[in-house]
Parts: C-alpha cells; sequence; structure tokens
C-alpha cells in the first residue's frame, strides 16, 4: 500500500482486517488515523439476500437503541461511526478510571488532506469519515499538552492481541458431540482451524488464558507472574497475529528482527524484556480482570446465540431440535432459549456482541528507560492508571504505557459467520478424534 500523490504528507503505519491506521507527524503529531476498508456493515453480505441483510441490520438497530445513550446508536452507522460510537458511548464507560482505552474523534478526511483513494481501493466506509486516536507507540508526543514532545526519543512497543480467556459456563449451549469446547480454549480450537486451512504453519503453544492472568488473585503473584512470562515467552516463539513490536514507532518484530536478534535491536536481553512486560500486566491486573469479565459476557455460546439469534429474525427452524431427542438436557436447554422474552433474548445478543469485540481487542504497551530526558514524562505517567514504573528487572528503570484499541463492534449479522465457523471446527475436531 503505497502511499502517493496528495496524499503523501500521510504514512501508512498498519493494518487489521477491518482498518488502516495512517500517521503525518508534522500536522498531526502523536495522533493515529484509522480508515475503513470495508464497504459493508452487515458481515457476509454475498451470501444474504436484501432482505436479510435488512432484516440484520434491523436487528442491529433493534439491540442498540434499548438503551439510552448521551449520543444515540444509529443503523446507518458507517463502520467507522459504529466504532466511535461503540468506543465512547459502550466501552468508555465500561472501563472508566482505567484511562486504558485509547478514546478517539471522528474527523472528516477531507478537511485535513487525507486522499482515500492515495491509499485504499475504491469503496469503504463511504470515503469521507476516519478517527483520530492517540498514538499508543508514540506516547511522549500523545501525552504531551504542548506540540513538542515530552521526551524520550527512545520507544519500544508491544501489541498484543490477546484474545479469549473466556471458557464455556452453566448457561453454556453446547450439543453433546461438541463436549470438547470444555476442555480446550477458544484460541486453541481456533489454532485448529488455522493450520486445517493453511493459515499458520504450526500450533502455538500460547494460552489466552496465561496472558490475563487468573481472575480475583486466585493463585499467588509469583505463580501470577510465570504465567504471563509463559504466555510471553509463547507469543515471542510464535507470533502469528497476536503480537508485533515497534521500535520508535517502526515494527521490527515479526519481520526486520529474528527473535534471535530482537533483543539486541531494542538494548534489552529477551529476559529483561518478558520479566518487564508481565510486571506491567501484573500492575495492570485488575485492567485485565475487566476485560475478561467483559468477554465472559459470552453466556451461552455461540450455538445458544445463534438460535436467539435466529428465533429474533423469526426464522422456523431457529429452536428446532428434531433429531436431537436422545440428548434430553439439551432440548431442554434449548426449549429455555425459544421461551425467553425478546427483551432477554436482545440483551443476550447484546451481551454476545460487546463479548466478541472484547475477544478481539489489542493491547499496546509502550516502554522507554528512565532517564534525565524522560523525566517529564515519568511524572505524568506516575499520574495515569494505565501507566507506571518498572524497577528491579532490567538495569535501570523503565517507564511503561498500555494502551486498549480497536474497539470494532461486531454487527450482528457477524453471529452467522462465528456459527458457520464453529461448525467447521466441529467437523475439524471429528476428522482429528478419527
Ligand atoms: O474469529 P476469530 O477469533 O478468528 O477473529 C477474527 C480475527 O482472526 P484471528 O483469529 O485473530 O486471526 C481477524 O483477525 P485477522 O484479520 O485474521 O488478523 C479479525 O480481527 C476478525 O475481525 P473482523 O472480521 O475484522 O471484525 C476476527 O473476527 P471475530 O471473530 O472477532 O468477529
Ligand atoms: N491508537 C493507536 N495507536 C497506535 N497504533 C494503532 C492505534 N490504533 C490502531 N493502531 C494500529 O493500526 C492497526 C489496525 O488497527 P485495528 O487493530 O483497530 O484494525 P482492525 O482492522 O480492526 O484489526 P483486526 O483485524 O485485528 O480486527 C493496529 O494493529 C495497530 O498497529
Amino acid at each position: 500500500m503505497a502511499p502517493e500523490g496528495e496524499g503523501d504528507r500521510w504514512e501508512f503505519r498498519a493494518e487489521g482486517c477491518a482498518c488502516a491506521a495512517f500517521t503525518s507527524a508534522k500536522a498531526h503529531p502523536g495522533k493515529v488515523l484509522l480508515v475503513s476498508k470495508k464497504t459493508e456493515v452487515v458481515e457476509g453480505r454475498g451470501e444474504l439476500s436484501d432482505r436479510e441483510a435488512q432484516a440484520a441490520r434491523q436487528l442491529d438497530g433493534d439491540i442498540w437503541t434499548r438503551r439510552e445513550y448521551p449520543k444515540r446508536f444509529s443503523g446507518d452507522f458507517s463502520r467507522i461511526e459504529r466504532r466511535e460510537w461503540f468506543t465512547s458511548q459502550v466501552a468508555g464507560p465500561l472501563l472508566s478510571g482505567t484511562g486504558v482505552l485509547a478514546l478517539g474523534d471522528l474527523v472528516d478526511l477531507r478537511s485535513i488532506g487525507f486522499t482515500r483513494e492515495a491509499f485504499l481501493p475504491p469503496g469503504g466506509d463511504g470515503g469521507c469519515l476516519g478517527l483520530f486516536l492517540p498514538d499508543a507507540l508514540d506516547v511522549g508526543r500523545s501525552l504531551a499538552r504542548s506540540p513538542h514532545r515530552v521526551g524520550p526519543t527512545e520507544t519500544i512497543s508491544f501489541e498484543f492481541k490477546p484474545k479469549s480467556a473466556n471458557m464455556p459456563g452453566e448457561k453454556t449451549l453446547i450439543h453433546p458431540r461438541d463436549g470438547y469446547k470444555r476442555s480446550y480454549s477458544e484460541h486453541k480450537l481456533m489454532q485448529h482451524y488455522k493450520l486445517h486451512k493453511g493459515k499458520v504453519e504450526t500450533m502455538s503453544e500460547y494460552e489466552p488464558r496465561d496472558f490475563w492472568g487468573p481472575r480475583d488473585g486466585a493463585c499467588g503473584e509469583a505463580e501470577a507472574r510465570r504465567s504471563k512470562e509463559r504466555a510471553l515467552k509463547a507469543l515471542f516463539q510464535c507470533p502469528q497475529n497476536n503480537l508485533s513490536v515497534f521500535r520508535n514507532s517502526a515494527k521490527v518484530f515479526p519481520g526486520r528482527c529474528s527473535r534471535e536478534t530482537l533483543g539486541k535491536e531494542l538494548g534489552f536481553t529477551m529476559d529483561e524484556i518478558v520479566a518487564a512486560l508481565a510486571e506491567a500486566l501484573l500492575q495492570q491486573q485488575s485492567t485485565l480482570d475487566l476485560i475478561v469479565s467483559l468477554q465472559e459476557k459470552d453466556v451461552y455460546g455461540i450455538q445458544g446465540v445463534h438460535r436467539l439469534y435466529n428465533g429474533l429474525l423469526g426464522k422456523a427452524d431457529a429452536f428446532d431440535a428434531s433429531g436431537h431427542e436422545e440428548y434430553g438436557e439439551y432440548v431442554e436447554r434449548v426449549k429455555d432459549l425459544q421461551g425467553m422474552p425478546r427483551a432477554l433474548a436482545l440483551e443476550a445478543l447484546e451481551d454476545y456482541l460487546t463479548a466478541a469485540t472484547f475477544k478481539d481487542c489489542s493491547l499496546i504497551i509502550t516502554l522507554a528507560r528512565s532517564s534525565r530526558e524522560t523525566a517529564d514524562l515519568r511524572q505524568r505517567l506516575c499520574d495515569l492508571p494505565n501507566a507506571g514504573t518498572i524497577s528491579g528487572v532490567t538495569k535501570g528503570e523503565v517507564l511503561y504505557h498500555m494502551q486498549l484499541i480497536d474497539m470494532d463492534l461486531k454487527h450482528v449479522s457477524k453471529i452467522r459467520t462465528h456459527y458457520e465457523k464453529d461448525k467447521l471446527i466441529a467437523s475439524i475436531m471429528e476428522q482429528a478424534k478419527a
């Protein structure tokens, strides 16, 4: 994606499946501009009739307009407007006090000289809106109260996509044939899926529950530290799309550096890096617990939620359990879902979509060595709940700052996509058993 023409004040930074991020160091220091790459808010549009897509749009609106929010949700929002709305109206209040959420402002791309055609294929989101966010990699600038950077020049940042720590609970609808779901994490199952699809070459040993840590101090600090270090080592071993490392905002891993050369590039040993990150995560445990509790809003599981979704769309077979009579308890659970009042069914879908959004979020931790140059920044960070200092694990003190990004609110039509993926995983697991 090479920048060219009028857009050359803007530099491409990074991209995910839904959005691309750009920076303009001179005109907008300390900020990242997010631009949507997708045209449609409804998922799997190619496989849906216009009527089905319209019904999904209507249902999505019904879910998010049930409650009063200072800014009203609109079914006509573009993807980027949905993201901004969810971040400010839903995620913000849920995470208030943690300081961790990157809050942004919608901006007209024309007003900032961003020509999307210079960077992105035609189409995409009506074209004219972007989202300005504080740049989590350029902490010195994004925290500055003046145009001048508050030190430091040397930063290293770790972008984690930790994925879900959620495990099925009592209310989760699981067909008895799919009992494997109770023994494997969602991430592990996704690894089977990705391997099967050829999306990855090897299975990662990474376990999201190790990263997020035991809830509510369920074990001692030493054990919690060990589990975080285990997760971090597994991520450095096999980063896939769960870890990216940046030095002074330029991506160095995976890519320019190998695992063997990364420490040298960053000026630390790998043991120091793992220990420093584990310490930062431990200091932020209450925020991590909060995010996990939001992932756990997925109470009924995809099999249950898919039935509720179809029920709300008025599909005749939504709660059909014929052919499953031998599984009495399962049939009873399906009946319970069928009897759920509409308001509760909408709430269950709201919870599922909130959970799915938090299961796909990213955390960026930026580190800088403490020095005379960083004294101002240190003072500022020490006042923030999502930042602090780390000592005793590296030579000299290290400052850290943690930011939560990627609040791309999942559309209700994603439930169908998730269900299809779930069925595919079931057949992969069945094959693996055979
Ligand atoms: O389904 P998952 O868990 O694989 O998550 C998808 C991600 O795959 P991952 O497993 O992280 O490689 C996927 O990530 P990649 O683009 O593959 O890096 C997207 O984040 C996708 O979200 P969306 O379609 O952009 O809204 C994600 O879709 P959602 O499931 O979050 O809707
Ligand atoms: N506030 C920020 N500060 C620094 N970098 C950011 C910020 N927001 C986004 N980015 C960069 O832009 C990339 C794409 O953003 P984001 O993860 O929100 O997109 P996405 O398409 O929704 O991702 P995914 O495919 O994981 O759902 C991120 O991976 C990150 O590198």
